[in-house]
């Protein structure tokens, strides 16, 4: 067997020895890493309850500030590498199939204007990066989802990216290539900036397609709204609740960290959808185009 060329210049994870995790999540409060703590225990059933309930759990000021401040620091020196993009985009993020009737939900096609600091941009040190590679970290959200196991995702863009969005940004209503996400906001805007979504919309075994439509269609009925606060840990399945950030109001930009999480260590994004949202399709997308979805859905 030829072996495939490495995709990344560097080894790019931090050994459990160098993360220090007490730097970044307070672990008196959430003592995540101590698998028998009665408030581990309590925290993992309130998350895993809601996640059944809602397809998501939020977990206020999870993150310590200090890391949130050096968040917003990484951000603002690697402003060089913010890709914005605009487009028009479907929920699954393929391209137009006319072969379908116009009412298909594949065939509408909504404006988007987003911004991301891909993770094969994040710094030697980052934050975000030693938050990602802690196997702490991916014990404690396995656990919450009822999961087993989950792995960080294969794709270099997208697998823990920062969002930043400007004024007048919106990400329409979509379901997400990776299984899981973990979302930290960094910075508020002033006003717009809600995480909208609609509870297991879709699941392995059926797309809905009547429901999805609806929702294009202004449907309100399933639809939740959250509202982060700078420091707030937010886990959903994003695979299988269709969501979408509304419009941003305001100078200030919305700053949210994007950890996600899979349970298939191989697929990565389509190219379609890599380049659209991330900018650029990089030779593993083409070469994993190919990798059968273990649940079969769209994307
Ligand atoms: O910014 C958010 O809260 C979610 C963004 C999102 O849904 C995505 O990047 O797929
Ligand atoms: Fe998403």
């Amino acid at each position: 067997m030829m072996l495939q060329g490495l995709h990344a210049p560097m080894p790019s994870a931090f050994s459990a020895a160098e993360i220090a995790l007490e730097a970044i999540v307070d672990l008196d409060t959430f003592p995540i890493h101590d698998l028998q703590h009665p408030k581990r225990k309590s925290l993992v059933a309130d998350c895993y309850e809601s996640l059944q309930e809602t397809g998501c759990a939020h977990i206020p000021r999870f993150m310590r500030q200090d890391a949130i401040e050096a968040m917003r620091e990484e951000v603002s020196r690697l402003r060089k590498d913010i890709r914005r993009s605009e487009d028009t985009v479907n929920a699954y993020f393929t391209n137009d199939d006319d072969s379908l009737p116009l009412e298909h939900p594949k065939r509408h096609f909504m404006s988007r204007r987003s911004a991301f600091i891909n993770s094969d941009k994040l710094e030697f040190q980052s934050i975000l990066r030693q938050f990602y590679d802690s196997d702490v970290i991916v014990h404690f959200l396995s656990d919450c989802l009822g999961v087993a196991p989950i792995y960080r995702w294969a794709d270099p863009l997208a697998r823990n990216p920062y969002s930043v969005m400007q004024e007048g940004d919106h990400f329409p209503w979509h379901f997400d290539g990776n299984d899981f996400t973990v979302s930290i906001l960094v910075q508020q805007s002033e006003g717009g900036g809600d995480f909208e979504y609609c509870p297991n919309l879709r699941n392995p075994y059926d797309e809905n397609f009547d429901g999805v439509s609806a929702v294009l269609g202004g449907d309100r009925n399933p639809v939740h709204v959250l509202t982060l606060q700078p420091g707030d840990l937010q886990l959903f399945k994003g695979r299988y609740s269709l969501h979408s950030v509304t419009p941003i109001v305001g100078k200030t930009e919305r700053i949210i960290a994007l950890p996600t999480y899979v349970t298939d260590p191989y697929a990565v994004n389509r190219p379609h959808h890599a380049k659209t949202v991330y900018g650029e399709a990089l030779p593993i997308h083409f070469e994993r185009e190919r990798a059968v979805r273990a649940d079969n859905l769209i994307d």
